[in-house]
């Protein structure tokens, strides 16, 4: 299990903008910040030191519930474009998802495997979600660091890395913030800009922190033990692996009632 005190640290990394002027902004909200207009850019950092959920304005929820609304009709394009561009900024990205649609050709119990057909829905309600609580800071930073959880396994047994949730936040970004839904209001810009910067935030977070425990709990799985995927590893039923199968599923159970999947 996580200890408190990787708890606390994961937590206070996921921080590191919200804290005051003096907390350096992580790489990923640095190039977002890159992104921004000049003025939004001292704007973030002089208001508050950076960027969280709750620096948003009245107007930018406002703006932010309002092109939701907007982007809401071609959000499935959206998404899938986004997760096209991340397969070209991240190869990884494309052979994890050839690998979960192999699974997926060859599972005949049902399941749907992790897709990214798949993961262009789970986007969407991700964002359906976060923008219908966006007034509840606590529920949207448990909802996004759930999300990193839920990969933690793939950093051991795929190589997947922190950089690619750092791509998927600069590809969001830039596709969200060009959708016309988007571009003709400024709050609306800034507002997805700040929304998306802190998910990603807390889904590295999330995932850095559960990464940390899986590779602690495996260096004292007996080798033959070991599996090559995440998805094996859920085969695990016994010892010490069995621990970390029921953990995993756990956060799988939390998100798929979360978003009733
Ligand atoms: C950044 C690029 C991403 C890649 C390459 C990726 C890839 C994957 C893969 C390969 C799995 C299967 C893991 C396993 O078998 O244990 C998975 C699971 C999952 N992913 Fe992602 N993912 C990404 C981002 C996201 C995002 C943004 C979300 C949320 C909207 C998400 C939600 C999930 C969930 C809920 C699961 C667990 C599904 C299940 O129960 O099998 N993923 N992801």
């Amino acid at each position: 299990m996580q200890t408190a005190n990787t708890r606390r640290a994961a937590f206070a990394r996921s921080q590191t903008v919200s804290e005051g002027p003096s907390t350096t902004p992580t790489h990923c909200q640095q190039s977002i910040l890159r992104r921004g207009s000049k003025s939004n850019r001292s704007r973030s950092r002089g208001r508050n030191g950076g960027l969280s959920i709750s620096s948003l304005t009245f107007s930018q929820r406002q703006a932010l519930v309002a092109s939701w609304r907007n982007i809401r009709p071609t959000a499935n394009s959206v998404m899938r474009k986004i997760f096209l561009e991340l397969e070209i900024a991240c190869p990884k990205v494309k052979d994890l998802f050839y690998k979960a649609a192999l699974v997926d050709a060859f599972n005949n119990e049902g399941n749907t495997a992790a897709t990214l057909d798949e993961h262009v829905k789970m986007m969407v309600k991700l964002f359906d979600e976060l923008v219908n609580t966006i007034d509840d800071e606590e529920q949207c930073t448990s909802q996004m660091k759930q999300v990193g959880c839920v990969h933690a396994m793939l950093s051991r047994s795929c190589g997947f890395s922190a950089e690619i949730w750092e791509r998927l936040g600069e590809v969001a970004i830039e596709r969200i913030c060009a959708h016309e839904g988007v571009i003709k209001s400024r709050e609306a810009a800034r507002a997805w800009r700040t929304l998306i910067a802190c998910s990603v935030d807390e889904m590295r977070s999330g995932f850095e922190g559960e990464a940390r425990v899986f590779s602690s709990r495996m260096l004292v799985v007996p080798e033959t033990s070991e599996k090559s995927s995440s998805t094996d590893a859920l085969e695990m039923n016994e010892g010490e692996g069995s621990e970390l199968s029921q953990r995993l599923q756990q956060l799988r159970i939390d998100f798929g009632q979360t978003y009733q999947m």
